[in-house]
């Protein structure tokens, strides 16, 4: 038998979904047939998420019914946060956060629980509290005390003032929350994929998401939105981005927020986060941080024609906003938990185990 390899699954179609379409001939995302332009340009990351749990926008009754559950929950519960606190400031952010996530899931009740209904609540309670999560960890390595959620406010305008004790101007409440609507979901990719991995075993929903937060913390993934910071950090200023990037691409390094796996023309999120970036340079008087990106993005384009993705210009504009970098990555999984729970309940409507085969290539048969 002749056995074809696809390193790294490329072009393998594993599953259906009627979560997103990923479509890189026309550069598109749906997320439930909605394009992710249109999604962000006229609702709220609330709104966005109800409809990739429901398959439907909210109805106005609908839309206050869920507001009110995640306010409800966005409490930092005491264990939850002990816990936090015995874990060192040296560990990575995301570690913090995949162990805030399993200690939820291990003193939860209902943990095994793994129809809809339950897998829901577990979702919406994952939802509420990571932004209570994220923001208390950044603020406790900054020696600052923890700041009690508001609820008055929507999601994004709680996250800023859980993070930084003040509410921001409305068009960096909104650039936030248009970074949390484009990261909320992308059809296979690998956290994911791991997520489904993990359900297809029958575990529970915490185990997948868990698993999920492990995959999206390497740089060829998630983790880029933190490396894009490194390398701006590395450049300094945009005249020396050009000798900066011979350099580094003489040395074959990858060079963090450009290239996809399914985006070979450019990804489909970029233009506009990168709408939302530049108001954030407006906002805080950075001219300087668009020069470096734009001179970057221009001469990797010159030099391999390989286009940036989301991470390129989510990165810079969680630091306008004052993120530490570090955080950066757990900002992604503040949003990503909607998709991966989507799919955690989509794999589980017609499970079947993932278990892919390999082609042996060690030593023939021997003998001790
Ligand atoms: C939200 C997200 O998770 S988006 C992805 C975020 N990740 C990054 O930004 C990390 C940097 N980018 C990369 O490493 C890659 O582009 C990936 C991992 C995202 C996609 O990789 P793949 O689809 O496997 O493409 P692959 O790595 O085979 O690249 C094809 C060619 O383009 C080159 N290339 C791709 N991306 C880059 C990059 N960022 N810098 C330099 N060269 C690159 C590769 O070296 C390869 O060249 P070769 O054919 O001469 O060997
Ligand atoms: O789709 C991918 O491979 C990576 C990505 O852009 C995402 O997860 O948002």
């Amino acid at each position: 038998m002749t056995e074809e390899i696809r390193k790294g699954l490329a072009g393998v179609v594993v599953d259906t979904t009627a979560i997103s379409k990923v479509n890189p001939d026309t550069n598109s995302l749906l997320y439930r047939g909605y394009p992710v332009q249109e999604l962000a340009e006229k609702c709220t990351f609330e709104e966005v998420a109800y409809l990739l749990w429901h398959g439907e926008l909210p109805t106005p009754v609908q839309l206050e019914e869920f507001q009110q559950l995640e306010r409800s929950l966005r409490r930092l519960d005491a264990r939850t946060k002990r816990i936090i606190d015995e874990l060192p400031t040296t560990a990575h952010p995301m570690d913090v956060v995949r162990t805030a996530v399993s200690v939820i899931g291990a003193v939860d009740p209902d943990a095994a629980a793994s129809d809809p209904a339950s897998n829901l609540t577990k979702a919406v309670r994952l939802f509420a509290q990571l932004p209570a999560i994220i923001a208390y960890d950044q603020r406790r390595r900054r020696e600052q005390e923890l700041v009690e959620p508001r609820d008055d406010l929507g999601y994004s305008a709680n996250f800023l003032h859980m993070t930084f004790g003040e509410v921001p101007d409305l068009v960096v409440v909104n650039a936030f929350d248009v970074s949390m609507i484009l990261y909320a979901e992308h059809s296979f990719n690998a956290s994911t994929f791991t997520a489904r991995v993990v359900t297809s075993t029958l575990s529970d929903l915490y185990s997948a998401v868990t698993a999920a937060i492990g995959a999206l913390k390497g740089p060829l993934h998630g983790g880029a939105n933190e490396a894009v910071m490194h390398v701006f950090d590395e450049i300094g200023t945009a005249d020396k981005a050009e000798a900066w990037l011979d350099a580094a691409l003489a040395e074959k390094r990858k060079i963090m927020g450009f290239g996809h796996r399914v985006y070979k023309n450019g990804d489909s999120r970029v233009p506009t986060m990168k709408a939302a970036l530049d108001t954030l340079v407006a906002e805080y008087n950075r001219p300087d941080m668009a020069e470096l990106y734009e001179t970057l993005e221009a001469a990797m384009d010159a030099r391999k024609g390989i286009k940036p993705n989301l991470d390129y210009p989510s990165g810079p504009a969680y630091n306008l906003i004052g993120f530490d970098t570090l955080t950066f990555t757990p900002l992604f999984v503040a949003s990503r938990i909607v998709g991966w729970t989507a799919h955690i309940m989509e794999q589980l409507e017609s499970n079947a185990l993932i278990r892919p085969l390999s082609a042996y290539n060690g030593p023939d048969e021997r003998h001790v």
